[in-house]
């Protein structure tokens, strides 16, 4: 493992991920692997993850291809310096930020989108400029062994390697030293990757996950509700980090929305829903027995059906659920929806703010006032009115959590900031001695003084005279710089006709 991480690291400092050439170059490659891999690619999450094709590459490929074209296109203007503002004591040099890489990076995925939770990460760091080790998730082995066969077919072989294996291969592999360490999956993980990263001072993103809550108001239309929140519950047979986790609304509401989820679920997977494409298992046992230990005690509205042998679980929806019972104290990451009866909005929000910060939360109303209010007055990685999932999709936004749903963001330009350095660059000259003079020592109230002045704009009104003075000097200074080839041509032009007249004179 030590080795492989040396290998890595000599190709980063070899410098060839550095060049915005080198970089749009591999990100090209890694589009066309996808374009030119892509039954492979689909094959593999379909075996993991019992997925349609269409499914998977709605869900996986696309997200992929936007973000390399995001990119490719973008890149250039991210990598160049920017100026920065500049104060009086600056002013006459040159200062820019010069995003670099970090250095090499390791990606730890999960396996509920295996494609897209590793390569979305990757396609940033190729971005920023650094050398990746990938460690897909152990339990999406088909799309693990995929990615590691493709990527060194199209990628640099030493810059970017794809590691495979479970906890023992990753517990090796979080000893070596790496620049950054950008891991997704549960929470408990996270702190172990955390505690890791500690011991070299590598700093982490961390996209895990939590209960993300859904508030549905009185005052909104429950069809269109019930329609988008069993599209994003049950997508990936609720093994989505961001799907909506429990519902919160008046007890009133939940016989009707029970009866439209219920008649929605029968709308997008048909009566047998064992049968439907587009509904996928539960990826393993231990999966499927935790969630079926969830179900224990509870009021079962919908569903509820269970297949061990497929490790099929039917969409099912819990009504009048305890906040004391178990569904509700861990994620549920599987399709059952529970929802918990409060009595109004504003136990809604002491709802929420009482638990762990959620991954995700959403808002259902017609009333815009009431969706602000709660956005004000909760916290959580991303929020969605009206809909669920979809700031996902729009790669403008950092995705992310926050407190104990993660920390550090991605997606499009915060990917690249992620897995860069802001490298602060000041340019001096060794010339204008001068006015450095005033921050050498011995000090005294007069350089405070002009101390204060130059960082704080803050003068001594009997120095306003002085202030002035050196405010022409240095516009005069400025000017000197701007037109200095002129003053050099003119001022040689009088030395020389001043030598001249004198040399002439000495002749006479
Ligand atoms: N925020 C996000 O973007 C996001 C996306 C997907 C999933 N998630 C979260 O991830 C969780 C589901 O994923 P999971 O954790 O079951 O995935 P997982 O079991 O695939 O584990 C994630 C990674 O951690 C590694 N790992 C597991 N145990 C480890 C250990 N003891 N030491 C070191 N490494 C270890 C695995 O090898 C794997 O690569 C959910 O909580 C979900 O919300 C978050
Ligand atoms: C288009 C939906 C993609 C959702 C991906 C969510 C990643 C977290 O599990």
């Amino acid at each position: 493992m030590e080795r492989e991480v040396q290998r890595v690291r000599q190709a980063f400092l070899s410098g060839r991920s550095r060049p915005l050439r080198f970089r749009l170059q591999q990100l090209e490659a890694l589009r066309r692997m996808v374009q030119e891999r892509e039954k492979d690619i689909l094959a593999a999450i379909a075996a993991d993850l019992c997925k349609s094709e269409l499914n998977a590459y709605s869900q996986e490929v696309i997200t992929v291809l936007g973000e390399i074209d995001f990119m490719l296109e973008n890149l250039p203007e991210w990598v160049t310096a920017k100026p920065v503002k500049k104060n009086l004591l600056t002013m006459m040099d040159e200062a820019y930020i010069q995003p670099q890489p970090l250095g090499v990076v390791l990606i730890i995925g999960a396996w509920n989108y295996p494609f897209v939770l590793i390569i979305q990460p990757l396609i940033g760091a190729i971005a920023a400029g650094n050398a990746v080790i990938i460690k897909p998730s152990e339990l999406s082995e088909n799309t693990a062994k995929t990615v590691a066969k493709l990527l060194p077919q199209y990628l640099d072989q030493d810059l970017y390697v794809v590691i495979n294996g479970g906890v023992e291969e990753t517990t090796e592999l979080l000893k070596q030293r790496f620049d950054h360490i950008f891991y997704t999956g549960n929470t408990a993980v996270g702190k172990i990757v955390m505690e890791a990263a500690a011991k070299h001072l590598t700093p982490v993103t961390l996209e895990l996950g939590g209960k993300s809550p859904c508030y549905i108001d009185k005052d909104c239309d429950l069809d269109i509700v019930c329609r988008r929140i069993t599209w994003g519950k049950y997508m990936n047979c609720g093994q989505t980090c961001i799907a909506p986790d429990y519902i919160l609304c008046e007890a009133s509401l939940q016989s009707q929305i029970v009866w439209k989820i219920k008649e929605t679920v029968k709308e997008f997977y048909g009566e047998n829903i064992k049968e439907s494409p587009d509904y996928e298992r539960i990826i393993n046992l231990r999966h499927f027995k935790r969630i079926l230990s969830l179900l224990e005690g509870q009021k079962i509205a919908l569903g509820g059906e269970t297949d061990e042998a497929t490790r099929y679980i039917a969409p099912t929806v819990l009504t009048d659920v305890d906040p004391k019972t178990k569904v509700m104290q861990e994620e549920i990451f599987g399709p059952v929806l529970p929802i918990v009866p409060v009595k109004n909005v504003d136990e809604a929000i002491d709802f929420i703010n009482e638990r762990e910060k959620p991954l995700a939360l959403y808002v259902f109303s017609h009333n815009h006032k009431l969706i602000k209010r709660m956005i004000d007055e909760t916290s959580s990685g991303g929020v969605t009115g009206n809909d669920v999932i979809m700031h996902f999709t729009l790669n403008s936004f950092p995705f992310g959590g926050v407190g104990s749903s993660g920390m550090g963001a991605y997606h499009g330009k915060h990917s690249f900031d992620t897995f860069s350095h802001q490298r602060p660059c000041l340019l001096k000259s060794l010339k204008r001695e001068g006015a450095n003079k005033l921050r050498y020592p011995p000090n005294s109230q007069s350089k405070v003084d002009w101390g204060k002045f130059f960082l704080l704009r803050r003068f001594n009104k009997e120095k306003l005279g002085l202030l002035v003075l050196t405010f022409l000097g240095i516009v005069a200074a400025v000017l000197v710089k701007k037109y200095q080839a002129v003053l050099r041509r003119k001022a040689l032009l009088i030395f020389l006709v001043v030598h001249r007249l004198r040399w002439s004179s000495k002749q006479r």
